[in-house]
């Protein structure tokens, strides 16, 4: 086995150094290792350097891991770690999404200024999201609410609140909780009528495929159900071809070696939405996923795809 310190990549924000935190503290126990066995390589990504227009809008989701990816194929790190929800259908040759950390919880959060619930908020109000589902979503449930672009990291966000230049944001409640902020949530929305994003609340790992230290590192860390849920979820964006600019949410849970999973794409302005389920056994997880959204890929028509696009 190659001796050395196990480099790990992430990009800089708070959350990204969290998720490389946790890694590195679950490698540790897993494997009895001290912590200076690791070193964190902060990379920074094109992703990062754009602040003033929707992701979407830049180049989708390679944005916020081409980098990352290069470093790991230059070989200047030995594993990256990701949310899971950026990352893009295909990975690069030679390289493999190896292990999914035990999911935390999916929904996404309300963060209220002038009411804690989006039912509460007034006729009218303005939400901010860069989110195109989360945008998709509220215009379906509250198509009075105004929902105006926001982005910037949480402090930002918060603080645009505070100045009441909106009335509520919404962001994962996973990564609330990864930064010890989960208690500025005001309302959790449910997945049903709030399907979150394929792949959210899950952390995963990217490593070159030959890498056979580093898979073994891996090993005890992987949990097997969220692996099973992501690789439904993927599937089924990866049927819907991944395009960035279409609301897509999909969530499929591991129950008794079964998967359940309920998928939901919508226009921008939520006024055309087709919901989509499907359930078997683990084992076919990906097909599951995949069916899915081939089906609602169907249903929806070409007209849905080509309408904003
Ligand atoms: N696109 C940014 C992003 N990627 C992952 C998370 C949250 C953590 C997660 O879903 O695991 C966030 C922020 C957000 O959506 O609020």
């Amino acid at each position: 086995m190659q001796t050395g310190q196990i480099r790990i990549g992430t990009r800089g924000s708070a959350l990204a150094l969290a998720q490389a935190r946790e890694t590195r503290a679950r490698l540790m126990a897993a494997h009895g290792l001290p912590e200076d066995a690791f070193a964190i390589e902060v990379i920074t990504t094109s992703g990062d350097r754009i602040q003033d227009r929707p992701l979407s809008e830049a180049g989708g989701k390679g944005l916020f891991t081409k980098e990352i990816e290069q470093a790991l194929l230059d070989g200047a790190i030995d594993l990256a770690v990701h949310s899971s929800k950026d990352m893009p259908t295909n990975q690069p040759d030679g390289l493999i999404l190896g292990a999914f950390l035990e999911r935390e919880d999916v929904r996404d959060a309300l963060i209220g200024g002038t009411a804690p619930t989006l039912e509460a908020l007034s006729d009218g109000a303005t939400v901010g999201s860069s989110s195109l589902r989360r945008q998709a979503l509220i215009r379906r449930l509250r198509p009075d609410i105004s929902v105006v672009m926001f982005r910037g990291n949480v402090q930002t966000r918060l603080k645009k609140l505070a100045d009441g230049q909106v009335d509520a944001t919404l962001l994962a409640y996973a990564g609330l909780r990864r930064l010890g902020m989960a208690d500025i949530v005001t309302e959790l929305l449910p997945v049903d009528s709030f399907p979150p994003a394929p792949g959210q609340g899950a952390i995963c790992i990217e490593h070159r495929q030959d890498d056979r230290r580093v898979e073994a590192l891996l090993q005890p860390i992987h949990h097997l159900e969220t692996g099973q849920a992501l690789a439904c979820e993927r599937a089924f964006l990866a049927a819907l071809d991944g395009s960035c600019r279409t609301p897509i949410a999909g969530h499929a849970v591991i129950e008794a070696d079964a998967v359940r999973f309920h998928g939901l794409i919508l226009t921008p302005d939520g006024t055309e939405a087709h919901e989509v389920s499907g359930a078997g056994s683990v084992a076919r997880a990906a097909n599951i996923g995949r069916d899915a959204g081939e089906r609602v890929r169907a249903r929806a028509g070409t007209r849905f795809f080509e309408s904003w696009s």
